[in-house]
């Protein structure tokens, strides 16, 4: 069925460096219209519908309005020593840093460490944030972010699961004039209804990832209705998808937050000759990626999973193209 919407597609399979949401290996697909390619990489346990919901963006036949071709982004810590975290946060000449927490296999010491760790490396001048992808009740997060208030923190990411604990959550926080903003991510990408994040009063700041979201055009939207400050940011892909969020991030009404669209190098190879990593905390938008076929040589996955991902594809494109 895909043949008759892309002219091209490819599997890509590659070793992460810096293991993320215990994914070891990231997987994928390049899909070529005409001369446009995209990346589709939903996350193996995702549904169809939800991977239906990524495969939008590779879907989208125009580009917008570049506002700003220069784009401020943050390096990634994974639960790493406080050690490496301090290594990471050097290596890259980022001005912001995100740090992991929450992670079922450490407590809230090993995450101080590595929080006090990182600000040390970055300085009192740059921004620290942290990132705990729901996994927190509120009095834990708000015990967790009492304490970590004292590394001045610029927001935290998705400290809770539900919108309403989000909510409750912000209001604890203020009551008590602690000041961590809150950031809406999975409250977003994965919400029926991300309206409700500022219907309820739940964030300060909105995290944006172009592939869940569908594309751009919905980041642009999403980010003009809600009226909070938004951050671009990547769903661990390869130079191909990191290029469609710059274009968002581009494109954006105002952007004055470094972005999560620094994570190449947590790949082990990439598919493009000149991989898409940060220069002195920015990454610039240039011309539409194309895999480069020496590279693609390197990264070809083997045909089990070609077949598994050909599949996926054709399933998805079905439920994409009814709504498309
Ligand atoms: O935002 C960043 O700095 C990098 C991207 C990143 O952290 C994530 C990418 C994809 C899935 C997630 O577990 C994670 C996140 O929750 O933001
Ligand atoms: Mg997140």
């Amino acid at each position: 069925m895909f043949a008759g919407v892309f002219d091209e597609v490819f599997v890509y399979s590659i070793p992460m460096r810096l293991p993320m949401r215990n994914i070891t290996t990231r997987e994928g697909m390049l899909l070529r219209r005409r001369d446009r390619w995209s990346e589709w990489s939903p996350f193996l346990e995702y549904s169809d519908a939800d991977a239906a919901r990524w495969l939008q963006a590779s879907l989208l036949r125009t580009d917008p309005e570049i506002r700003r071709d220069r784009i401020p982004v943050n390096v990634t810590i994974p639960v790493v020593s406080p050690r490496r975290a301090a290594d990471l946060v050097r290596c890259s000449g980022c001005r912001t840093a995100k740090v992991k927490v929450a992670d079922p296999n450490s407590c809230l010491e090993d995450d101080l460490a590595r929080l006090a760790s990182v600000r040390a490396a970055l300085g009192d001048e740059g921004a620290v944030r942290v990132d705990a992808n729901g996994a927190w009740s509120v009095d834990r997060a708000e015990r967790a972010l009492t304490a970590m208030a004292a590394y001045n923190l610029q927001y935290a990411e998705q400290p809770c699961a539900s919108v309403e604990e989000l909510a409750e959550l912000r209001r604890r926080l203020r009551d008590k004039q602690i000041d961590v903003p809150i950031a809406a991510d999975e409250s977003i990408r994965r919400a029926e209804d991300p309206y409700r994040v500022a219907e309820l009063d739940a964030a300060d700041v909105i995290v944006l990832k172009t592939q869940p979201l569908g594309g751009w055009r919905r980041c642009v939207e999403l980010a003009t209705d809600l009226g909070l400050p938004a951050v671009i940011s990547s769903a661990l892909e390869t130079s191909v998808g990191i290029w469609a969020g710059l274009q968002a991030a581009a494109a954006l009404p105002s952007l004055d937050l470094a972005c999560g669209l620094n994570t190449v190098k947590m790949l082990a190879d990439d598919v493009i000759d000149q991989p898409l990593i940060a220069t002195d905390g920015y990454l610039v938008l240039g011309e539409r990626p194309i895999p480069s076929p020496i590279a693609l040589l390197r990264v070809r996955a083997d045909s089990a999973r070609q077949t598994w991902w050909r599949d996926r594809l054709n399933r998805c494109l079905a439920l994409a193209m009814d709504k498309h």
